[in-house]
């Protein structure tokens, strides 16, 4: 079977085309959705990507949650769909209520753009099987608001259910919580995380090729399922 993966476009999306092309990389078949669409073309699971949707305007994330294509994209991963935020994707699945907590402005108030290591702290997601537990990958990170906040209540749920995914190795590089970088749904098919894995497919270009290890995750998931 070859798996199909939507990966979503609003105004103001720019990782649109490194997300297929991870997918494609990875074997599957990339399924362009657009912001207003009102199905989601039978995709087995949906990529919402990073960029700066509808101009980042109230606040990033905030405007494209309230578009026709996330209504589709809430309902399926109510239904155990799998999907995966990256960096301004994570922000709209926050808004959306997918994921719990905020994404609020970096600690330095200044856009952070390098090379990130991050720690693996759970490979019982949808997006994150193909990894060892506890591996370090290094993936580019490019945002201006990417500091991650929940209440203590929800933080400790995360951790205790083991649903922290990512966290930063080293320097915190925008204060998020506990050094949080990626968490996951309850049932661990919903995943968001703020560093770029679409951007680390190819050794070749850099900085690695650790980032395919999501989407290859995402393409047993659903051809096992
Ligand atoms: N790379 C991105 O997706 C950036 C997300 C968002 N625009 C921010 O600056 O935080």
């Amino acid at each position: 079977m070859n798996a199909r993966i939507g990966v979503i476009t609003f105004p103001g999306t720019l990782d649109d085309i490194d997300a297929a092309r991870a997918v494609k990389l990875a074997g599957g078949e990339a399924v362009s959705l657009w912001h207003g669409d009102a199905d989601l073309k039978g995709v087995d699971a949906v990529v919402v990507p990073g960029g700066f949707s509808y101009g980042d305007y109230l606040r990033c994330g905030a405007i494209a949650r309230f578009a026709p294509v996330m209504t589709k994209v809430v309902e399926a991963a109510r239904g155990g769909m799998p999907v995966l935020g990256i960096c301004n994707g994570f922000q709209v699945l926050a808004e959306a209520g997918l994921l719990p907590g905020a994404l609020t402005r970096n600690a330095g108030l200044h856009f952070v753009c390098r090379d990130q290591w991050l720690k693996v702290e759970s490979n019982s997601t949808a997006w994150t099987s193909r990894y060892e537990q506890g591996a370090e990958i290094l993936v580019p990170l490019k945002s201006g608001e990417g500091r991650y906040q929940a209440s203590q209540e929800v933080l400790d749920e995360l951790e205790g259910e083991g649903r922290v995914v990512f966290r930063y190795v080293g320097e915190n590089p925008n204060g998020s919580q506990r050094g949080i970088a990626g968490i996951a749904s309850a049932n661990g098919r919903v995943v968001g995380l703020m560093p770029h894995p679409e951007h680390a497919t190819e050794a070749l270009t850099g900085p690695s090729d650790d980032g395919l290890g999501m989407f290859y995750s995402a393409l047993d998931a659903v051809v096992n399922a």
